[in-house]
């Protein structure tokens, strides 16, 4: 019997062993993987996928002072965020990557901002189904039956629309507040604070979204003008929305900052669930009764299959922002939370370059800083990934990726094409390198 206990502990020893050297492998290779994930390939321990006993109500919940009672936070996680290849692949999209090597992924990171509000079982998160073992392998404390998976992608408001539907039918007074799963954000306090008081205005009836003080005239954004102040003594600084502009050329968007009167669009939206589906079924009706048909059999497995497969490839594709963000403030019922928390969509490497310490005539670096030697090169990025050394000399702003398999290199000013550059790659049939 005591040899077996011993055989039996070694084993277990060994599986540990093999998954922490797993885990170390596939660090070695991307630095740009988080921390902490549970994956397929780390071995027989890997249970936390499959588990019926990952039950999110036992958990314990340690910011009780935070919570928002009927609040639910719902992550929208697709996209492969292309413009950061060869970073990321389609398989280790953004929000998955350790983007600023903080040790959590864009995603975890995300959850953990969240979670002082909601709870473990008021956290969702909608994706495709490629996606599905890597964000459970990330998010322990997710539970499965809050991962929505959509069989594929159909845009924001489908992927909204459909955790809207499913909480609905689960607490038909549920507010829910949607946020991207690979934005970054500084300044936690305030962001938490503008979260609550969308809470309180949406309560209200109003469609809430938080807007973000623009630091420079993006073009790669959508822009909030602000109308009246909404006078609510629970949210002193909400507004009317007046209207939405939708990524403004570069002149455009320097006008707008000059008037002091917009914000950017984070695409984070709070509001009752109800409301939502009430303005989908107002703005988009086949869309809504599309998702209603689905969230009506989402408990029952099967049914669910067979509703997925035939209504979901039918929905319309559109982001959120034009089904109902945009009709819905023409009509008086879209409110903002103007806020001066630090964000970014971390959308191409320009934007990475942005979040790192600047040193004259040196381009930063994203990675190890001995593996990059140059000379009178200023205000570009360098991410050294395969190990070997890079050396550059005379050429500002520029961008240079290297992963083991794959080099990139364009400029700052043309890191937002990097999506073309994917394409064009997939023409050429490097598909597996994507
Ligand atoms: N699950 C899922 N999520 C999706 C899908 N399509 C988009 N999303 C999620 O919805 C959010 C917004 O979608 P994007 O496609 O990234 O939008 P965008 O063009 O960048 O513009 C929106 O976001 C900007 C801020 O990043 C805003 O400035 C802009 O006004 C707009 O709201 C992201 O979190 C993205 O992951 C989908 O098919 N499925």
């Amino acid at each position: 019997m005591a040899e077996l206990r011993k055989e039996c502990s070694d084993l277990r020893t060994s599986n540990k062993s093999m998954e922490i050297m797993l885990q170390n492998i596939a660090r070695a290779r991307s630095p740009f993987l988080p921390r902490h994930s549970v994956t397929a390939q780390a071995g027989p321990s890997n249970v936390l996928i499959t588990s019926p006993t990952r039950d999110v109500t036992t958990q314990s919940y340690p910011f009780p002072d935070r919570e928002v009672p009927g609040f639910y936070v719902v992550i929208p996680a697709g996209g492969a965020g292309t413009r950061l290849w060869p970073l990321s692949r389609e398989n280790h999209p953004k929000f998955l990557l350790d983007v600023n090597l903080c040790g959590n992924s864009l995603l975890q990171s995300t959850w953990e901002r969240l979670l002082p509000l909601a709870g473990p079982s008021r956290m969702t998160v909608v994706a495709g189904p490629a996606h599905s073992e890597g964000i459970l392998g990330q998010l322990p404390n997710l539970a499965p039956s809050n991962l929505f998976t959509e069989p594929g992608p159909k845009d924001s408001m489908a992927a909204i629309g459909l955790a809207a539907a499913i909480l609905l039918r689960r607490d038909p007074d549920a507010v829910i507040g949607s946020f991207a799963a690979d934005h970054m954000i500084s300044g936690e306090e305030a962001f938490l604070g503008a979260v609550t008081e969308a809470v309180e205005v949406a309560k209200e009836g109003y469609l809430v979204t938080i807007g973000i003080a623009p630091s420079h005239p993006a073009t790669g954004f959508g822009y909030i003008r602000l109308g009246d102040r909404l006078g609510l003594k629970s949210a002193p600084h909400s507004r009317l929305v007046s209207s939405f502009k939708e990524k403004p050329d570069a002149h455009t968007a320097a006008k707008y900052l000059a008037t002091g009167q917009y914000r950017w669009n984070a695409g984070m939206f709070v509001t009752k669930a109800s409301l939502l589906m009430e303005l989908l079924k107002e703005h988009c009706p086949a869309l809504h009764e599309g998702l209603m048909n689905i969230s009506a059999v989402w408990d029952d497995e099967a049914a669910r299959k067979v509703a997925l497969e035939e209504v979901w490839p039918t929905l319309e594709k559109i982001p959120i922002d034009n089904a109902v963000a945009e009709p819905a403030a023409a009509q008086g019922k879209v409110a903002v939370i103007p806020s001066t928390f630090g964000w970014d969509d971390v959308g191409d490497f320009s934007s990475l370059a942005e979040m790192l310490p600047a040193e004259s005539n040196k381009p930063r670096v994203l990675g190890d800083q001995r593996l990059v030697v140059s000379e009178q090169t200023a205000g570009g990025i360098v991410v050294p990934v395969s190990g070997r050394l890079i050396t550059c000399l005379g050429v500002d702003d520029i961008v240079i990726v290297d992963a083991p398999d794959a080099l990139m290199v364009t400029t700052r000013a043309r890191s937002q094409e990097v999506k073309s550059l994917v394409k064009k790659c997939r023409e050429a049939g490097w598909k597996n390198l994507l």
